[in-house]
């Protein structure tokens, strides 16, 4: 792809995948009237369901899965890339999958991506996340070529994880993708620098489509979609929680200009670790 527009749809998912393909549906069309050749939905946008038992009556398998359908129809009619930041997928063997979908123009599914950092975490607020007790995670980083032009995935909680970013970006993505359920506590703490750092860091335009509001579930999500520039600008932003379409003009070129301009990428170096702290060295090296 040369230049084109993105859009990051900001949606409030609650716990009905068809009321969420509706509201997607015309979010979307939205995008597409302001310009959008490449959409991107939020993490779990086909249903946010807390009851971990609740999520298998909910949640079907990829071809069974009426956001799933729905995407694929929107880009064949639409002729848009189409980017499910995720939903839930039943698995064969019966456990759920947090997958991200490229799907393409024609239809098909062009890449998936199963959430690798699952978020498992005590907030002070009393606030408590077990991922990794509804979902198994992934295994492989992912990129996609989309007519040229190299896009990396994750999901929400990954963004606290830049090592897979950098894999992405050593494999040539010029865009990132954080679509995220980002919890409004640590979203209002930490989302706008983290995304930040890894456009900055990666020399890469990061795409952010963000769950906001307060959900049928319960939760409440920080919103607050984010399109950042290889040098860290920020091109469009949600300024608030409210459902709505954000678009910005993507111009890969400006991937190269900002890589040139810092080759971090290329200086980097293969180091080892001395301790002068009494532990071991074969204990050196951090864990990731
Ligand atoms: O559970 C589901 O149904 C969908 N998954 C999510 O909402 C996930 C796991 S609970 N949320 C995050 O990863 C938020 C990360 C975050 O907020 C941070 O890193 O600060």
């Amino acid at each position: 792809m040369g230049v084109f527009k993105a859009a990051a749809i900001q949606m409030r998912s609650g716990t009905s995948p068809e009321r969420n393909a509706a509201d997607m549906e015309q979010l979307v069309r939205e995008a597409v009237a302001m310009g959008a050749s490449y959409v991107q939905t939020p993490e779990m946008t086909g249903a946010l369901v807390r009851d971990k038992d609740a999520k298998r009556t909910v949640f079907t398998s990829e071809d069974k899965d009426v956001v799933v359908a729905k995407a694929r129809q929107l880009a064949r009619e639409l002729g848009i890339h189409f980017h499910i930041g995720s939903t839930a997928i039943l698995r064969d063997d019966g456990k759920l999958a947090n997958r991200a979908l490229l799907i393409a123009p024609d239809g098909t599914t062009l890449a998936s991506y199963d959430k690798i950092h699952m978020f498992d975490v005590d907030l002070d607020n009393g606030e408590s996340w077990r991922e990794s007790a509804a979902y198994e995670p992934g295994t492989d980083a992912a990129v996609v070529d989309l007519a040229g032009l190299k896009l990396g995935f994750a999901i929400c909680y990954d963004l606290r994880f830049p090592q897979l970013f950098r894999t992405e970006a050593l494999a040539g993505a010029a865009v990132l993708s954080v679509p995220a359920a980002f919890t409004r506590q640590t979203g209002e703490a930490h989302w706008h620098v983290l995304l930040r750092a890894r456009a900055i860091e990666n020399g890469a335009f990061v795409i952010a489509a963000a769950q906001g509001g307060l959900h049928e579930d319960g939760r409440e999500t920080y919103g607050h979609s984010l399109i950042v520039d290889p040098w860290g600008r920020i091109l469009a932003e949600a300024a608030h929680d409210e459902p709505s379409v954000i678009v910005a003009e993507i111009d890969p070129a400006q991937s190269v200009a900002a890589r040139a301009k810092i080759p971090n990428l290329k200086n980097a170096r293969e180091f080892s670790l001395r301790r002068f702290d009494g532990e071991p060295a074969s204990l050196r090296g951090a864990a990731s």
